[in-house]
């Protein structure tokens, strides 16, 4: 049985280290995890490499050569690998069908999402939705006959801001629904992350989404307001300050009545948008502390769960038994109560 996961989810969210996580961990259970870079603008990562796109091409020669920009030049490196898939093929005719395979995906650059007030445009790299390549690449998985696991990963510490959590809901559900993988999504970094914060999200309820709709509306009054030291998506006034000090293009929060008359609409969407979420059950998160050995146990074993890894292998020696990830598991659950 061939499977792999491919692990997804906006840049700098810990793409490589849950990769490593997975790797170290599946090392002390005497599993071999291979961890391939699929991200040819890649600088550095920690994990044992099976095999690296950067061999095939890097955005680098491609920004350099063609004269791109970051996100084109990004675009062209996966167009380039899928017209050369028979690359992709030979490396991984390299392992066997039981060996278990991690992709590191480029990342999405969402300044959209998580910045304010962004003038001079950057462009957005849709990998995983508006442009076709990933999706591509999936058929090509399929018809070499893995069974591939999406992991979508979101950082834990944007948890706090009821914002950031609905859009990085909103990115993972669009991969979910234009790849259509079996799929998880793990909140990374959660141990740098206010956990009291990030487990209301874990489980939502209309409660929950009540005080995380208090929340944006307070968060929204407080930037559109311009007070000072408020919790905007760049740290509100002072940040936007010393960006500008810096020559940054952000901006400061500007207080316009176009803006404030805008506001009750913007709540009110929020809101139904917080309400479909939960109604539809859509999206669940695995928080993952890096530190905690039951935790990266438990999220592994929810990537084997949803592609069924493990069924029918049979153990290389008795005595030789894996930890059981299981109770493993269970123990981590009942840690977060
Ligand atoms: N403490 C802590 N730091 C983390 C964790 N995950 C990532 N980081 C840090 O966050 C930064 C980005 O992590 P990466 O793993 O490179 O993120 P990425 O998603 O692979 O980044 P791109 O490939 O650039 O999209 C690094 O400095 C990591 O050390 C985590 O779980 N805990």
């Amino acid at each position: 049985m061939r499977c792999c996961q491919m692990v997804m989810g906006p840049a700098g969210v810990g793409k490589s280290t849950y990769c490593k996580a997975i790797q170290d961990y599946a090392a002390t259970s005497r599993r071999t995890i291979h961890v391939v870079n699929l991200d040819p603008a890649a600088e550095a990562f920690e994990y044992d490499v099976a095999f690296d796109v950067r061999d095939l091409i890097t955005l680098a020669d491609v920004m350099e050569e063609l004269e791109l920009g970051p996100n084109g030049g990004l675009v062209y490196c996966m167009e380039y690998l899928l017209d050369n898939v028979d690359w992709l093929k030979d490396e991984l005719d390299n392992y066997d069908d039981d060996e278990y395979i991690v992709f590191d995906c480029p990342g999405q650059v969402e300044l959209y999402s998580y910045e304010y007030n962004v003038f001079d445009c950057p462009g957005q790299v849709e990998l995983y939705s508006h442009i076709p390549v990933m999706k591509r690449l999936l058929e090509h998985f399929r018809y070499w006959g893995y069974t591939v696991c999406g992991v979508y990963a979101l950082d834990a510490t944007f948890m706090g801001d009821p914002a950031k959590f609905i859009s990085g809901t909103l990115l993972s559900l669009s991969a979910m629904v234009q790849l259509e993988l079996p799929h998880i999504n793990v909140l990374t970094k959660c141990d740098l992350a206010d956990m009291e914060e990030v487990e209301k999200f874990l489980d939502l309820d209309s409660a929950a989404l009540a005080s995380m709709h208090e929340l944006a509306t307070r968060s929204s009054r407080q930037r559109l307001g311009g007070e000072q030291g408020g919790q905007g998506a760049v740290g509100g006034a002072a940040a936007s300050d010393a960006a500008r000090q810096e020559g940054s293009h952000i901006a400061a929060p500007a207080s316009s009545s176009a803006q404030q008359r805008a506001l009750p609409r913007l709540e009110r969407l929020t809101a139904a948008i917080a309400g479909i979420i939960d109604e539809f059950s859509m999206v669940g998160f695995i928080p993952m502390d890096i530190s905690d050995d039951q935790s990266v146990a438990l999220v592994l074993q929810h990537a084997d769960h949803i592609t069924q890894y493990g069924e029918g292998l049979e153990p290389k020696d008795p005595d030789d038994e894996a930890p059981d990830d299981d109770s493993m598991a269970q123990e981590f659950y009942g840690g977060l109560g």
